[in-house]
């Protein structure tokens, strides 16, 4: 471990290899205790020496390797170490992972490590965290979404300063090869810790810098420059097809619904503008990345079969009546939603279990009967149920008035509000005719609110 910090920078990296720390009070360090995160720390700290800056330096520990409590302790030592020099702390969060079934291992890993991170930094008071990300990262990170099948967006790789969640992430060394902050490493004699699971063959990045890139390397001498030369390409389509996208969904969007798109709009653009606006219009609402197949049946089903369902990673797109909308699974009322009541008296009454409120308020019309039972029961359709429209008309089955009406698939998984052994309100739909009290005579209206999809 290096205690001293030289006077002058004799290495490689210089200064200016992080202008992000230009002008700021406070900076963190994503620092693992590997080789790239501890010359990173270095030159921040460095940095700090000079210039009073506050260095947080945060570590994650993941639990997952049996040497996880010593990396821990090697981290601790070199910060407690530099901190005779400069400003610098250590912030750890220890994860205890559960993966999900199913789920990928590494993908949970790097969910939870960049959320810990994000909360250290804010804890701390920066907000800007720098990540130890090189050149190298870079290309493996292309190649490995090349080989998933990616489009612009994934072989766009990482980017070098984004904001997000709050938080400015930067990664200085995006040009820089890995040979470079080694031999500064090196040049410093900055220990480091050696996690052996990046000599793990079943992680498709180890086999990618292991066996693929040593022989695509010395079989074309620029492969490097090449493949970062395309991540630039692939970062600047991006950016055009997000503008294209913008532009299309505000002409195709459906006037009346403005998270609906009409689908004779969509249908008047040719098709690959029509995949571009749709997993533009998935990302937007939340849902994660559609594949290519799921853009490719989207871009055209709904065109043919105006009315159907349509299953992606988070949700269901429903087409019904000229209209194309999104439900995010976690929108949807849980299955088996329970039975809840609610008092029958002016007020607004939030049910979280069926994600909405009952809104009650006294009326001359179109309401219920004061008298009578005090609370009105909201319960899930079971099927059979027979709702009146109109004052001499016939009862008929839901599925029918529904239809009738035009309430859309997205809009009938509303509970059905009951009284006694009285339908008394159907979303959509509307009060019962056998259930409405004479105009004129003291009554209640009744009303349900789903809650905005961003509220929940
Ligand atoms: N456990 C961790 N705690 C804090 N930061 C981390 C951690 N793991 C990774 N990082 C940050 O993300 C960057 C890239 O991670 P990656 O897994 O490629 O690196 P590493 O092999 O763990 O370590 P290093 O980049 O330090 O050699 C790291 O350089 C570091 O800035």
């Amino acid at each position: 471990m290096t205690d001293a910090m030289p006077a002058a920078m004799p290495a490689a990296l210089e200064l200016d290899d992080l202008p992000a720390l230009a002008g700021l009070r406070h900076v963190a360090v994503a620092y693992s205790g590997g080789r790239d995160s501890s010359v990173l720390l270095h030159m921040a700290c460095w940095w700090a020496a000079r210039s009073g800056v506050q260095v947080h330096a945060l570590h994650v520990q993941h639990g997952l390797s049996a040497h996880a409590a010593a990396w821990e302790a090697h981290c601790a030592a070199q910060v407690q170490a530099w901190s005779d020099l400069c400003h610098v702390d250590l912030r750890v969060r220890r994860l205890a992972l559960v993966v999900p079934p199913g789920a990928s291992l590494e993908a949970h890993a790097r969910t939870a490590r960049y959320q810990a991170l994000a909360e250290m930094a804010r804890e701390a008071g920066c907000d800007t965290v720098l990540l130890a990300h090189h050149r190298d990262d870079q290309v493996e990170t292309f190649l490995l979404q090349a080989l998933r099948g990616a489009g612009p967006s994934g072989l766009s790789a990482m980017p070098g300063d984004i904001v997000r969640d709050g938080l400015r992430w930067v990664r200085p060394w995006l040009d820089r090869p890995r040979a470079e902050l080694e031999a500064h490493r090196v040049a410093h004699r900055l220990s480091h810790v050696e996690d052996d699971s990046n000599a793990d063959p079943r992680m498709a990045r180890n086999r990618l810098r292991l066996k693929v890139l040593p022989a695509l390397r010395s079989a074309f001498a620029q492969a490097d420059e090449a493949l970062l030369t395309s991540v630039r390409m692939a970062q600047d389509a991006r950016v055009c097809l997000d503008a294209l996208a913008q532009v299309d969904l505000s002409a195709v969007r459906d006037p009346d619904d403005p998270q609906a798109l009409s689908i004779a709009r969509l249908a008047g653009l040719d098709p690959a503008r029509r995949r571009n606006l749709l997993r533009r219009w998935l990302l937007d609402q939340g849902e994660r990345a559609p594949g290519q197949s799921q853009l490719m049946r989207l871009s055209t089903e709904p065109l043919q079969a105006p009315d159907g369902r349509w299953a992606t990673p988070g949700g269901v797109v429903h087409a019904y009546r000229a209209r194309l909308r999104w439900v995010a699974q976690g929108d949807a009322v849980p299955r088996g939603a329970p039975i809840c009541r609610v008092p029958l008296q002016a007020g607004r009454y939030e049910v979280p279990e069926w994600l909405g409120s009952v809104v009650i308020e006294s009326a001359d019309t179109g309401g219920i009967a004061l008298a009578g039972v005090d609370a009105v029961e909201l319960r899930a359709r079971r099927g059979g149920e027979q709702f009146q429209s109109h004052t001499g008309g016939p009862p008929r089955s839901l599925k029918k008035q529904f239809q009738a009406a035009g309430v859309p698939p997205w809009a009938r998984q509303a509970p059905l509000l009951w009284r006694g052994d009285a339908l008394v309100l159907v979303p959509g739909l509307g009060v019962d005719a056998r259930a409405r009290a004479p105009d004129g005579q003291a009554q209640w209206s009744l009303s349900w609110e789903p809650w905005p999809a961003a509220g929940r």
